[in-house]
């Protein structure tokens, strides 16, 4: 089950805002950067290290041994300062290493010649009770699966429940992509340097890391900020002020018209929870626009929403007419995958915004050109939102390829699309066609209900209809989504998370 994660910065008592997400090659770049500007990178190393050994002294201080197993790379040298810095302090320090210590070099051989420690090899490594693990086999620098001897090792100490303190990252997660190269250390705790790697927040990365430390080692933050590109940890710093203030101007058409389309007959509770989320997020005027089949089913079920018969293409158009129908919804527990198509390209015709949902999605398998044709515009228009299957239905070619993780597939979705594309999981990635993407990570393992989706896309529409560009609204709505669910609890219905969504949104607008 994925943990919630706490993440502290660590620099000197200062609090730094902790959204800089850099993929490892950017991490090297800054690196590189700040040495080549003057600071020695051993200087940095020390200082990675050093932080490394205080958090182990301040996180398992009831440790009997601390056994520091270190790599052939710079984050084995991290692991050798670390070790150096506890014996220093008195702490039981053992140092275990996995290559052969004549493949040391550069900074990483430094921090081992100025360890007095005896090193060995790790095959000679024995458990016992109050061992506490350091992890400084591989950090950003892992580009291959873990081989199988090493594999078992970590799956050794696991199993014996050993407690584990990851520099940088759990060895054998991929810093890129979160993704698990072979095996991996599951840590109670990971030290990392200067800003978030993917890796930490992307699955299951993120559940092998526990809570993160960023610790500032001495590169210039201005660097760290020039690197930082397009993709974030998504909070609500990065959409707070796009959000709409109550207005006492206002009236119910200034904020915004919601149009969610009703499955059939027997199938209209996905678009009333849609419909309900579009109003709890603060949409003026929500109305459901049902097949003449289904309106009878709605009728008693509907109160403050409204009620359209939109039977077929010809209504559409009709209901199109009235300039007021600008934001839709099409998707949830709709069906009829040609109408659902017909009606998603004369919405795009109409120079409409729509969010596309569940059978929405799935009706536009294999012809993603249709729907990309149909909403091609400067600023996006559409917004979709598949969960794994449906983004493996829709994007068949770029889920295939493996090298790439979560963020640079739905950012590749986006681009092809022109789209904003939400990929949902537990770790819901958002992405835009010009490269924006962010990385949510509060949503609580109970999101994952029947009707979760349904409210998700119902809130993004809602707050689409009050003017929040949609790449923006999205973030909004996938975090608020998850504040909604903690609020509400476990067991948690989707009835529940709707109830909770007003309060989630107090919490973000209050200040
Ligand atoms: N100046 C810097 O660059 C700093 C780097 N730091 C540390 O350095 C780390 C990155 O160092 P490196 O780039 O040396 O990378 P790593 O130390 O993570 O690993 C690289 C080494 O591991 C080998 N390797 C990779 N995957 C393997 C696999 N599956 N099986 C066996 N061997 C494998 C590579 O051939 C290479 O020798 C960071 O994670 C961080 O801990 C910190 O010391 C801060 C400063
Ligand atoms: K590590």
């Amino acid at each position: 089950m994925p943990k919630t994660q706490e993440f502290v910065v660590q620099t000197a008592g200062e609090i730094w805002t902790t959204d800089v997400v850099l993929a490892p090659k950017a991490m090297a770049e800054v690196d590189a950067a700040a040495i080549a500007s003057g600071i020695p990178g051993y200087d940095l190393m020390e200082r990675a290290g050093q932080a490394v050994a205080a958090t182990a002294l301040r996180s398992f201080p009831e440790a009997n041994r601390y056994i520091v197993l270190c790599g052939p790379g710079n984050n084995g040298g991290d692991g050798y300062v670390a070790a150096r810095e506890l014996a220093a302090c008195g702490a039981s320090a053992e140092l275990y290493h996995v290559e052969e210590l004549d493949r040391l070099s550069g900074d990483a051989r430094t921090a081992f010649e100025r360890c007095h420690l005896p090193a060995n090899p790790l095959p000679t490594y024995q458990m016992q009770p109050g061992d506490v693990i350091i992890d400084a086999i591989f950090g950003a620098g892992l580009s291959r699966d873990l081989p199988p001897e090493l594999a078992e090792r970590i799956n050794a100490i696991t199993a014996a429940g050993l407690p584990v303190l990851a520099v940088d990252l759990p060895s054998g997660i991929d810093g890129a992509t979160g993704e698990m190269r072979g095996a991996a250390f599951t840590a109670s705790k990971t030290v990392t340097f200067m800003a978030q790697k993917p890796g930490h927040l992307l699955l299951p990365g993120r559940d092998h890391c526990g809570s993160v430390e960023i610790v500032d080692i001495g590169i210039p933050r201005r660097m760290v900020e020039a690197a930082r590109g397009a993709l974030k940890r998504n909070h609500p710093g990065l959409w707070q002020a796009d959000l709409p203030r109550a207005n006492l101007a206002d009236h119910k058409y200034r904020r915004g018209h919601v149009s969610v389309f009703s499955g059939p007959f027997n199938g209209t509770g996905a678009c009333r929870l849609s419909a309900a989320a579009a109003a709890r997020s603060g949409a003026g005027i929500v109305a459901v626009a049902a097949r003449r089949s289904a309106v009878a089913a709605l009728v008693p079920h509907l109160t403050s929403i409204m009620l359209h018969s939109v039977d077929n293409e010809l209504d559409l158009a009709h209901y199109l007419d009235d300039p007021r129908h600008q934001t839709f919804v099409l998707g949830p527990g709709f069906g009829d995958f040609a109408q659902a198509r017909s009606f998603a390209l004369a919405i795009g015709h109409a120079q409409r915004t729509l969010v596309l949902d569940a059978d929405g999605i799935t009706a536009f398998k294999g012809k993603v050109d249709e729907l990309r044709d149909a909403f091609a515009d400067v600023t996006p228009r559409l917004v979709l939102t598949p969960h794994e299957g449906e983004f493996h239905r829709l994007f068949p070619e770029i889920a295939a390829e493996n090298a790439k993780g979560k963020v640079e597939k739905t950012r590749d979705a986006a681009g092809l699309l022109g789209a904003i594309v939400v990929y949902k999981g537990a770790d819901t990635v958002i992405a835009a066609p010009d490269g924006s993407a962010a990385i949510n990570d509060n949503a609580p393992p109970w999101l994952a209900t029947a009707g979760s989706g349904d409210v998700l896309a119902g809130m993004i529409a809602g707050l689409i209809a009050q003017r929040v560009p949609p790449f923006a609204a999205s973030c909004a709505a996938v975090y608020l989504h998850g504040e909604a669910a903690k609020l509400a609890g476990s067991p948690m219905t989707a009835e529940d998370l709707l109830e909770a969504i007003t309060a989630a949104m107090a919490s973000i607008t209050q200040d």
